[in-house]
């Protein structure tokens, strides 16, 4: 089907604005007047700009206040259209949004709202324009599309039909299905958002909350479904009123934005993408450094084992079991410090994988960096991980592990597992970054959760696999990040915290110091065993229970912007000790290195 994403879903000027709209593959665009009252450009150019650019103006909105209203203002009101219809002659667009009045003046009286509406109509069919009107969820007398609905075909004018907009409908908990019951021609357009379930005022939710479908809590393909069954057959226009969106760079919100529509025609079966393949493991980590020694402390206290290096780059792989970890001192490492910069997913079908990453509009990266390398399919997450779809000893695939030489003969460690890896994003790519996760890779968001940083909010929303073999907690801070506190961490399993604790202060690592008064609310909230209480505050380990089972973790000190967790999961366990996040962040705060 045509896609088309309002102009008030993207940051910037009118003309960046279509600019990233088409570059992300948009076949037209909504024009909001606001946009268009401030560009510098004439109508006339504006139009020529989006022909330039391959895009449609499948609609100019809105046109607000108009219907129900004394005869003077309705007289005013045609006289306001008549202006708007000759721009929009100019603009070459063909239909206008209408949306339902919230003027005080309005009166609640259905036949003045038809008749005023098919008089508007006429109007517009003099210059070849349709209506396209919409209850929005707040409006005064109109609030729902079935009564827009009821409203439009009582006028009865070929030039009137409905705008359906999810956010509005679904907002109401209004029944989709009901959509079914209008003649598809008569739905002169479809607007789509998503938005999360919070208890607010329906307008403020609508203005700064809306996101792209799959990105909040609604069930946006089932209402299209209901949409496609009816017979509509125009543009999939998203509608999306989003603070965030507003400020971040339009270029990747636009492709976010057509990943979220690419996505819903699959799932109704509209659009036929390459099948997702989901990972089934971490094959590794890779973090680049400026200077490996502190790295390499850390991990030889962890008890991983520098087992090879790469042929022809500065990078060492350390192991530990399951558990690889690269240490890259290459050039990257120079500009940024220490950082996590890729992962390997250990994929079945790593062409399949990537193929349906490049149909989701993921930045293919280089399959090999220099003419030695093997040849890895690779993409970049949204916060820049570079994401290696990879296989480690399977018969038939090329093994990542190809450039590397073995530096010993020793079985690396055994015993080691990666639980999890927790990666900040930028604070206006968390939305998308659940969302690529979820399509692109094929996993399973869980409900997020936010925790208290003592200078500011974390949110956190875990994307996982089956059989919990990949988990990947994706973190947002509320603020500017604060890149020693908000660093991304790789967890690694343990069956038994407690001696893993003690083996890696041994081994002269530094644990997270955490305060007692933690320990004595742990006493108050659980019935542990004095000796064990005593024993995690002496080092720092934290306890969380769900009804699964429980979850003792505790924290190395951070390198750059890395740092380690040992953690020991029951198999039924689900979460990532959120209860303890904020006891965590506050100790990371106040033991954070000297800069
Ligand atoms: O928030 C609004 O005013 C507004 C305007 C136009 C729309 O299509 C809409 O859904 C909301
Ligand atoms: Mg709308």
């Amino acid at each position: 089907m045509r896609t088309s994403i309002a102009t008030v879903s993207l940051s910037g000027s009118l003309t960046e604005k279509l600019t990233a709209a088409s570059r992300a593959g948009f076949d037209g665009v909504e024009i909001f007047e606001n946009d268009l009252l401030a560009a510098p450009l004439a109508p006339e150019e504006i139009r020529a700009r989006c022909a330039d650019l391959g895009l449609a103006i499948e609609l100019y909105q809105p046109m607000r206040d108009i219907e129900a209203v004394p005869k003077a203002e309705f007289a005013r009101n045609l006289r306001r259209a008549r202006h708007k219809f000759e721009l929009m002659r100019r603009l070459g667009a063909d239909t206008v949004l209408v949306c339902s009045s919230v003027a005080p003046t309005a009166v609640d009286d259905d036949a003045l709202a038809a008749e005023q509406l098919s008089e508007l109509a006429d109007l517009a069919q003099d210059f070849g324009i349709r209506v396209a009107y919409e209850a929005l969820a707040w409006g005064r007398h109109v609030s729902t599309y079935d009564h827009a609905w009821r409203i439009v075909e009582a006028a009865g004018h070929p030039a009137l039909g409905t705008c359906l907009d999810s956010f509005h409908i679904l907002s109401r908990g209004s029944d989709p299905k009901g959509i079914e019951d209008i003649p598809g021609e008569k739905i002169f357009f479809l607007q789509l958002a998503d938005a999360p379930q919070p208890a607010m005022d329906v307008l403020q939710w609508s203005r700064h909350h809306r996101c792209f479908p799959g990105q909040g809590g609604f069930d946006v393909a089932g209402l299209l479904r209901h949409v496609l069954r009816a017979g509509y057959t125009g543009p999939l226009s998203l509608e999306v009123f989003n603070d965030v969106f507003r400020q971040a760079e339009a270029g990747p919100t636009a492709i976010d934005a057509h990943r979220s529509l690419l996505a819903l025609q699959e799932a109704v079966g509209v659009v036929e993408l390459p099948e997702p393949v989901v990972p089934t493991g971490i094959a590794f980590t890779e973090l680049v450094t400026p200077d490996a020694e502190p790295v390499a402390a850390v991990l030889a206290a962890l008890g991983f084992v520098r087992a090879a290096r790469h042929r022809g780059k500065p990078v060492d792989l350390w192991q530990r079991g399951e558990a690889r970890i690269l240490v890259n001192t290459g050039p990257a490492a120079r500009r940024e410090g220490t950082r996590l910069a890729a992962i390997g997913l250990e994929t079945p079908d790593p062409a399949g994988a990537a193929r349906r990453a490049e149909a989701l509009l993921a930045p293919v990266l280089p399959r090999r960096r220099a003419p030695e390398d093997a040849s890895l399919e690779a993409v970049a997450a949204p916060d820049g991980t570079e994401l290696f779809f990879c296989a480690t000893s399977r018969a038939g695939l090329p093994d990542w592990r190809a450039d590397f030489d073995d530096l010993t003969d020793a079985d690396p460690a055994e015993g080691g597992r990666i639980d999890h890896l927790a990666l900040t994003q930028p604070w206006h790519h968390f939305d998308e970054a659940a969302l690529f996760h979820r399509t692109v890779l094929g996993l399973d968001a869980q409900d997020s959760v936010d925790v208290a940083d003592p200078y500011g909010l974390l949110r956190s929303r875990a994307v996982t696999n089956a059989d919990g073999t990949v988990r990947i907690a994706l973190g947002v801070g509320a603020a500017p990040v604060d890149d020693t506190v908000h660093a991304q961490h790789i967890a690694l399993a343990t069956d038994d915290v407690v001696a893993a604790a003690r083996r890696f202060r041994a081994a002269g690592g530094r644990l997270l110091p955490i305060p007692a008064n933690y320990y004595e609310d742990l006493a108050a909230r659980y019935e542990l065993p004095a000796d064990d209480l005593e024993t995690y505050r002496d080092l720092g380990i934290l306890y969380d229970r769900d009804a699964g089972g429980a979850f003792c973790h505790c924290y190395t000190e951070t390198v750059g912007r890395v740092f380690f967790e040992l953690v020991q999961r029951d198999p039924g366990y689900a979460g990532y000790g959120a209860a303890n996040a904020s006891v965590r962040l506050a100790a990371q705060h106040s033991h954070r290195p000297a800069r």
